[in-house]
């Protein structure tokens, strides 16, 4: 088994935000948490990059717990990136730049030759850009990037730490239908060979992505399947998916 979590809880003030959730999520699938404001969703990623400690439970990693460990370490040592809602990138420098930073940062070898820019470093930088779709604005600074691709950007950033597990959160938030289906498909292609959590709220980009869904409301889960067992779910349906024009709240 690769990823475990084991009655995984979260305690705020005595209040239960995750209430002992069970889930089990294999190497290289990309899982999918659903579910209405104040589920938990960002809570469970909380816990998994280290973010929030467990009241209770357990999240094992191929047998190693780490709950409870620190950010840092879950990042280092077991190789889990993690994407903000919204980008976090440095704004002063460029997009080749930003993603120089994010390679050296996180690989001691490769920090020693930094700002000889070596090739392989180099190979490796061309690599993401054609990857995230931003090889011409390499030498742009992220404010002339549009929202999509500043989002991009941060997800190479990602890519460049080269972690095994990559938890997203709302990647598609604010962005056109047409950033929503290609950030799709990047998650599609760059990420086949990684294991990726994402929360979200747009069923299309959903159904585009995802293998299984969970769904979580009020700090349980309340289904668990493909997009077409959970989106015919009469549960989900009754307290998530809406049936007028809104869509999901
Ligand atoms: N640090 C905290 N302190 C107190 N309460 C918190 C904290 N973090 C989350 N909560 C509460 O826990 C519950 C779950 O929050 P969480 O952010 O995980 O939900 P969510 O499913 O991600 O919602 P959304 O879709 O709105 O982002 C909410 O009631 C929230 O107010």
């Amino acid at each position: 088994m690769f990823l475990e979590l084991k009655n995984l809880t979260a305690e705020f003030n005595g209040f239960k935000a995750v209430d002992k959730i069970n889930m089990v999520i294999e190497k290289g699938e990309t899982r999918v948490i659903i579910g209405p404001n104040g589920a938990g969703k960002t809570t469970v990623i909380d816990m998994l990059t280290g973010k929030t400690k467990p009241a209770d439970g357990e999240i094992l990693l191929e047998g190693n717990n780490l709950a409870g460990k620190t950010p840092y370490e879950i990042s280092d040592k077991y190789k889990i990136g993690r994407k903000f809602q919204g980008p976090n990138v440095f704004d002063n420098m460029t997009v080749y730049e930003n993603l120089e930073v994010a390679l050296s940062g996180h690989n001691k070898l490769l920090q020693t030759f930094f700002f000889r820019r070596t090739s392989t470093i180099k190979k490796r930088i061309y690599n993401i850009l054609e990857k995230i779709n931003l090889v011409t604005q390499k030498e742009m600074l992220p404010c002339f990037l549009s929202h999509g691709q500043r989002q991009w950007l941060e997800m190479g950033m990602i890519l460049a730490q080269d972690p095994d597990i990559i938890t997203l959160d709302e990647p598609a938030a604010g962005m056109t239908d047409d950033e929503t289906y290609k950030t799709g498909e990047m998650i599609k292609e760059i990420m086949h060979d990684k294991t990726v959590i994402v929360v979200e709220h747009d069923m299309d980009f959903i159904k585009q992505i995802a293998k299984t869904v969970t769904v979580l409301n009020q700090g349980k889960i309340l289904a668990e399947g493909t997009y077409d067992e959970i989106s015919h779910n009469p549960e989900v349906i009754k307290v998530y998916l809406k049936t007028d024009d809104e869509g999901p709240v």
